[in-house]
């Protein structure tokens, strides 16, 4: 039959539900043996009958002359009374342009079969999202991939990293200003990787004092020091084990701790505080820093051999000023999900708020997004967030005069500008985002930015930037 052997046509056909076909007279030339057995009539008065002699209401002639397919719950009967409810399919079967018979088939007994269907399907979902929120809960992961909004190239192609991260068993290093996703990403990859039933464990390298790193990593064994806990305690490279541990601010790592974690991330080996035992790990490290860990190598902030053992595979974030397309969604997004926690019913923004927020400068990203709309829907007397929420909120001036006043990067951006100008602005950049990034340790800031003190001090003065400047810059950094 249409050129198919027998027995593939045996295995396939008869352990469905009714299936007949019919040439373009419709006449059978095939009938299964759940037609044979519902209908009541055998297969050999079938094949060669015409299918309207055997079955009343049947719309094989109907879908065999319009060449359209034609479905739904029907009701047919056979000429020896037996009554066939089901939800039948009658589809052309088309040589070229031409109809050369029909394909007749059930799907389910009735309508309410198939939403019994759809309901179980419905529910197995439901069950299924529940257990992957149950497993990220185990894990530790509060995101995934889906998490990300955005449309724009820049998300796309973000996404399409997280999910070859994901497949590979590298160290990620992702790199990116404050607030743009990091820690998104961070749990996004260990979610798409087969780690994911595993622990997820984050490390804020800023957080821990210098004193208790290394016993916050590696753990102590019972009696290492006073107040050693009983039993001893495992560290975060021991809870990660099987998993992945994010070290976020990995910029902050002191000197002391880099070659121990070098070691660990060469040796696959830790030990803990107090024995010389050697305890194998196996553990996936995702890094973050929201300075160029390149430039820290440069000024012997980091350690080169490090630096290259981290930065496998990297990601760089893109800043929301690199995609203000996707602002909109974002800004909605935030304000439904903000609507939620805040037990309110907001209905949406404004076309002017929204057009403000694509056109506003965003230093601390999509987290200084997330601080506007709130303070926003605070000042909200109704459920729409219009210009005058944004604007009305408090700091909204000072946001302002940083735009006004501290627009370096669109300035630098901006090509009707001469270049000594837009040059201008980019150091002036360039200098408060070091500062921002060592906590306004000018020192530092100099040795990073490769110039002597004295002339750091002469570009503040030439740019007039002031420590309120900083704070503003520096400001949404710690939000968080
Ligand atoms: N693309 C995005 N879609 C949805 N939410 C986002 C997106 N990017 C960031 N966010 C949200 O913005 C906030 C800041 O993100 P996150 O903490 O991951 O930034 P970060 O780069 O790690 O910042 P930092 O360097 O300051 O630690 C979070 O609440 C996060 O959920």
């Amino acid at each position: 039959m249409f050129g198919l052997p027998d027995k593939c046509v045996e295995l396939i056909f008869e352990q469905a539900g009714i299936i007949a076909i019919t040439d373009k007279q419709a006449k059978y030339v095939y009938v299964n043996k759940r037609w044979e057995e519902d209908t009541g009539i055998p297969r050999e008065v079938a094949v060669g009958s015409y299918n309207h002699d055997l079955i009343e209401g049947s719309r094989a002639i109907t879908a065999i002359r319009t060449g359209k397919a034609v479905t739904g719950d029907m009701l047919i009967r056979t000429k020896n009374g037996r009554d066939l409810p089901g939800v039948m399919t009658y589809m052309p079967i088309f040589n070229g342009d031409e109809v050369v018979g029909c394909f007749i088939s059930s799907s389910f007994l009735s309508v309410d079969q198939a939403y019994a269907f759809l309901e179980r399907i419905e529910s197995i979902t439901l069950e299924y999202e529940f257990l992957k929120g149950e497993m990220r809960k185990r894990s530790g992961t509060r995101y995934s991939v889906e998490d990300i909004i955005g449309e724009s190239d820049a998300i796309k192609f973000l996404k399409e990293q997280i999910y070859f991260a994901g497949a590979s068993n590298s160290t990620v290093l992702i790199e990116g200003e404050t607030g743009t996703g990091k820690e998104l990403v961070a749990h996004s990859i260990h979610s798409c990787s087969l780690r994911n039933v595993f622990p997820f464990v984050k490390v804020n390298c800023s957080a821990i004092p210098d004193n208790l790193m290394e016993s916050e990593f590696f753990g102590y064994d019972e009696g290492t020091f006073t107040g050693a806990k009983k039993g001893g305690k495992r560290g975060k490279f021991e809870k990660a084990h099987l998993g992945s541990i994010f070290l976020d601010e990995v910029n902050h790592l002191n000197l002391t701790m880099q070659p121990k974690l070098l070691r660990v991330l060469q040796e696959k080996e830790i030990e803990r505080l107090g024995t010389s035992e050697s305890i194998p790990i196996d553990v996936r490290v995702i890094a973050a820093s929201n300075v160029s860990l390149r430039k820290l190598v440069n000024c012997d902030q980091f350690r080169e051999d490090l630096y290259y053992r981290l930065n496998i595979l990297t990601i760089v974030m893109p800043p929301l000023r690199k995609r203000r397309e996707d602002i909109p969604l974002l800004a909605n997004h935030i304000l439904q999900k903000l609507s939620k926690q805040m037990g309110r019913n907001m209905q949406g923004i404004s076309k002017d708020a929204l057009d403000y927020l694509k056109e506003r400068e965003w230093h601390g990203n999509v987290r200084e997004l997330q601080n506007i709309i709130e303070r926003g829907m605070n000042a909200a007397r109704k459920d729409f967030l219009t210009l005058e929420c944004l604007r009305n909120q408090d700091g909204m001036e000072d946001t302002i005069t940083v735009r006004k006043e501290g627009s370096f990067l669109s300035d630098y951006e901006d090509s009707s500008k001469p270049l000594s100008k837009r040059k201008e602005c980019l150091e002036k950049e360039a200098i408060l985002e070091t500062l921002k990034s060592c906590n306004h340790n000018k020192t530092q800031a100099a040795k990073m930015l490769n110039i002597s003190r004295t002339l750091l001090y002469k570009k503040l003065e030439k740019y007039q930037i002031n420590e309120s400047d900083i704070l503003i810059h520096k400001g949404n950094h710690e939000m968080k």
